[in-house]
């Protein structure tokens, strides 16, 4: 029986994974359930999944969370904190972690499921921008396995076998022996196909209404923005352990080859599958077994009978080119691009700033502090509090 730990218990991928959990009753049990603010949803969730224990971030919410409970009487114990959540993620209430926290807050949790040697779900790929090497490091060091569950990584997992053998190895001389390039495939968001100037009024609505995936919103916005795809080539590069100068990026609209990855000898290998998250969540908790995900299988000529691709428009979306520059420039360079993103998103949603303003807006601080090498998690948690802070300051400016 496996014991999981879903982080981020209410969110999207939180819903994905608790309904793959509920098929398999023999197999795995939702033993930890983890939420940023949302009392309300996590006791319906504990109602339904009666897990041993409940976390709630925010301090203030311990009281409701604990007579919610009570109230409806069940045994699970509550908790609230970030230092109560790393604890039960390292400790024996679970033994596979799923890490589907939103954006930078994710990463403690992360880190301690990897460090504690779990078997780590993940889908939070900003901890991978924010301390890529050091997360891969420590989960190598412990012998964490961890299964990517963005459905890009997913699917490169599941077409690479040195990926499957040993999760995280990558460093080892051999260990991508034959592989030549990885395909990241975009949807491309609502957006897709618009010239940059008719982009200036977008809405937040218009923005999180994603054209094949059902997201929360922070992740959303970044499809639309395309530093969606932008995270995800720095996720793949320290998961595959592949240069940026080896990661490409196709817009493929049907969202049904999850990505692709090419070999020396000229064969390419892809993952197909309809949209929904599920099943990447069943490949993580079964593999190397293959479980039910409750996701039907594809029927290429029901979805349309084609498969289209074409290049990013790097004009109208720059946020793409802005990951692949912090990526080339390395060291502290990721982690101020994502934590001005995050301040970015979150204001466009609240409409302090426009759309466009985004990509201005991490640009703007990516020039302002400059990559520093990083040289341990205080350096990178340091330029992550610095570039939320000169982002913050500079909002104004681009509203
Ligand atoms: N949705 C998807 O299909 C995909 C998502 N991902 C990645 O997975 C992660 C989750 O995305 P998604 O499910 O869409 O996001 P949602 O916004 O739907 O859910 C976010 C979850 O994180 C919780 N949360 C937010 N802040 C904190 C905090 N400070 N401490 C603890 N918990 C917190 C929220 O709790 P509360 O409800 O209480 O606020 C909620 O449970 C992101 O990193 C995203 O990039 C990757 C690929 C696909
Ligand atoms: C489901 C998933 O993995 C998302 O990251 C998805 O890829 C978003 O779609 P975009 O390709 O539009 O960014
Ligand atoms: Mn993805």
């Amino acid at each position: 029986m496996r014991e999981v730990a879903v982080l981020g218990a209410t969110g999207s991928i939180g819903a994905s994974a608790l309904d793959v959990i509920a098929r398999h009753p023999e197999r795995l049990r939702a033993s930890v359930l983890a939420a940023g603010r949302n009392v309300e949803a996590l006791l319906g969730l504990c109602r339904v999944h009666r897990p041993r224990h409940a976390v709630i971030a925010d301090a203030s919410l311990f009281a409701a969370l604990r007579d919610g409970l009570r109230d409806a009487g069940l045994a699970t114990h509550a908790h609230s904190g970030d230092e109560a959540l790393e604890a039960l993620v390292a400790g024996d209430a679970c033994d596979t972690v799923v890490a589907a926290i939103v954006g930078a807050a994710g990463l403690p949790s992360t880190l301690a499921a990897a460090r504690a040697g779990k078997r780590l779900l993940l889908a939070n790929k900003e901890s991978l921008v924010l301390a890529g090497e050091l997360l891969m490091r420590a989960a190598h060091a412990a012998g964490a396995t961890i299964v990517p569950i963005d459905s890009e990584h997913n699917a490169i997992f599941q077409c690479l076998p040195t990926a499957q053998e040993k999760p995280g190895a990558h460093w080892s001389p051999d260990a991508h022996a034959g592989l030549q390039r990885i395909v990241l495939t975009a949807s491309g968001g609502p957006f897709r196909g618009r010239r940059r100037d008719e982009l200036a009024q977008v809405t937040p609505e218009q923005a999180v209404a994603h054209p094949k995936w059902s997201m929360g919103p922070k992740i959303s916005v970044d499809s639309a923005t395309l530093m969606n795809k932008g995270l995800e080539v720095i996720e793949a590069h320290h998961l595959f352990g592949v240069p940026g100068t080896r990661i490409e990026v196709l817009v493929h609209p049907q969202s049904l080859v999850h990505s692709l990855v090419e070999f020396v000898d000229g064969s390419t290998l892809a993952q197909l599958g309809l949209p929904d998250m599920r099943t990447a969540l069943a490949v993580g908790f079964g593999w190397p077994e293959r479980i039910a995900s409750g996701v039907a299988g594809l029927d290429l000529v029901a979805q349309g009978g084609r498969l289209d691709f074409e290049p990013p428009d790097l004009e109208a979306f720059p946020c793409l080119r802005l990951a692949f520059e912090a990526l080339a420039a390395a060291g502290t360079a990721p982690a101020v691009l994502n934590a001005a993103n995050e301040v970015a998103v979150s204001a466009f949603l609240q409409r302090r700033i426009g759309f466009l303003a985004i990509p201005a807006l991490v640009e703007a601080t990516l020039a302002a502090l400059p990559a520093i090498p990083a040289t341990s998690l205080q350096v990178l948690l340091e330029a992550d509090a610095q570039a939320r802070r000169h982002a913050e300051a500079a909002i104004e400016d681009f509203s």
